[in-house]
């Protein structure tokens, strides 16, 4: 065999664990058919965290009016692209060297499946004693006539201009952190949602806050909308509802989610299970249904959030596993996930919902967050957190909004994982001021 290992896709789910296979002792190689780092790197986290910091860094700056500030600094979208260029675009590079400095083998180009030890890639063929799909997932696009005229987050990323008007389809993550960026910077947003949910991962009465701040702003949302067509009128693109209504942008951002890549690699040649929806199941070392091919990241059928922090740890199982370090079934941890809205949005282990209605299990407490004194220094007068307790009073969950609703929810993440006892959480001496501080006093 050519390889111990070959990987389908470089992204966080691949190089994460590669790396220390490589480094093991194993023969790795990581295919890749576009830029070296996947999504996360290019096209998605990296790059729209860059383009938020402004928008983070003004809302801060908003509270403080009359406090300490006198006016608000005005963003310029054009200079931050060429700051987003120049932090993203050497990422691919850099990432593509970090496997070859590691003695892993890069083959550039699409793989595909010849048998499940063999892989096709531009004609060569490259054999593995296991082979590991991370494929990932690219932009679902909606199914009406005229979607072709919309975009997607990854076009998004890159856009010149701010559309002066710009309609967004779907309440999920990317619908909600491009609104609040969009917004921001001048555009005229409207939301178009098919029903009356939005961040449906996330606890209700707080994403409503999120939702009331951006109609605050000017964020227009009109629920229960199902779009039947779109049209070119000038350069301008209409939009028509079932029930007649219509609107007219210049940009369609269609956010309507993800979809697994599970075309064009021979899948159905090899007997491989796969779901064009959902993707592809594994077992509990994750492996699919075929003999030494394994899944991680984005493209694997779980019930768990598809984010890099997931990908990163299923790829860094596999090293453990194929380096003979562990053979148990993977166990995951409480998953921290977030959306990058101003105020943030973020939660950890059990959530509210299951908590409020499992009363026998759970107990659930609101803490009064926004009045908190380190708040206050900032006058940030939105935020709030709760706490999901077991019946040992041991915290398994939590989720907050507020400007440090990331901190806030990181810290509480290791309190969860080690099943931190009330007394030792006392233990615990953080800085002060600052917000670990803040919250583990109230815990
Ligand atoms: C706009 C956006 C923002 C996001 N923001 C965040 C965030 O803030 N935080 C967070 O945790 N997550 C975020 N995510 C999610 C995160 O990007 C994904 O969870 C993560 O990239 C998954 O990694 P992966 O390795 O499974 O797949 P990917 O990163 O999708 O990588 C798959 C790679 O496989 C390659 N490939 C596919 N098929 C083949 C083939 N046949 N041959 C060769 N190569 C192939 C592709 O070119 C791609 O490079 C965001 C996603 C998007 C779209
Ligand atoms: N902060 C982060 O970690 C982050 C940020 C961006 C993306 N992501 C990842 O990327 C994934 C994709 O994000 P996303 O926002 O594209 O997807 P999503 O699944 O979060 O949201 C999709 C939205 O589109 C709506 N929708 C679906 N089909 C529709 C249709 N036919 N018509 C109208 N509306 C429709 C859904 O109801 C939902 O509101 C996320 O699930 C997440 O895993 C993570």
């Amino acid at each position: 065999m050519d390889f111990d290992v070959l990987f389908i896709g470089s992204g966080q789910g691949a190089w994460n664990g590669a790396i220390p296979m490589s480094q093991a002792g194993l023969k790795v190689a990581v295919v890749e058919e576009g830029r070296f780092g996947g999504v996360c790197t290019n096209r998605g986290c990296n790059a729209k965290i860059t383009l938020d910091r402004p928008v983070e860094i003004l809302r801060q700056v908003e509270q403080l009016q009359g406090k300490g500030f006198e006016s608000t600094p005005a963003l310029n979208w054009a200079d931050l692209m060429s700051h987003k260029h120049e932090v993203i675009d050497g990422l691919a590079e850099g990432n593509r060297m970090k496997l070859v400095n590691a003695g892993v083998t890069n083959i550039i180009g699409h793989g595909k499946f010849i048998d499940a030890h063999t892989i096709d890639v531009n004609g060569q063929q490259y054999t593995s004693e296991k082979v590991v799909i991370v494929a990932g997932r690219h932009p679902h696009r909606m199914d009406i006539p005229g979607s072709e005229l919309f975009h997607d987050s990854t076009d998004f990323l890159v856009i010149e201009e701010m559309p002066e008007k710009l309609v967004i389809i779907g309440g999920g993550y990317v619908a909600m952190e491009f609104a609040t960026i969009a917004n921001a910077f001048g555009s005229d947003v409207t939301m178009i949602l098919r029903g009356t949910k939005v961040l449906r991962d996330f606890y209700q009465p707080y994403v409503q806050k999120i939702v009331t701040d951006l109609k605050e702003r000017g964020v227009k949302f009109n629920f229960d909308e199902t779009l039947t067509k779109a049209e070119k009128i000038g350069e301008k693109i209409r939009l028509t509802g079932s029930d007649g209504y219509q609107i007219t942008a210049d940009y369609v951002l269609d956010a309507t989610g993800r979809i697994p890549n599970v075309t064009g690699m021979n899948f159905d040649e090899i007997g491989l299970d796969y779901d064009n929806l959902k993707g592809i199941p594994v077992n509990d070392h994750l492996e699919t249904n075929v003999k030494d091919v394994y899944a991680t990241g984005d493209i694997v059928d779980k019930n768990l959030p598809k984010i890099t922090p997931t990908a990163i740890f299923e790829s860094m199982y596999l090293s453990h596993l194929f380096t003979g370090e562990t053979d148990k079934a993977i166990h995951y941890p409480a998953i921290a996930y977030t959306v990058f809205t101003s105020p943030r949005l973020a939660s950890v282990g059990v959530t509210v919902e299951e908590a409020q209605s499992k009363p026998e299990q759970y107990r659930v407490e609101e803490f009064d967050y926004a009045t908190d004194w380190f708040r206050q220094v900032g006058n940030e007068n939105k935020g709030g957190l709760t706490v999901v307790y077991d019946k040992e009073n041991i915290i398994v969950g939590a989720t907050s909004y507020g400007n440090d609703a990331v901190e806030t929810i990181n810290g509480l993440t290791d309190i969860i994982e080690n099943r931190t006892s009330h007394e030792d959480v006392e233990r615990l001496i953080y800085i002060f001021p600052s917000i670990a501080h803040s919250y583990m006093r109230k815990v």
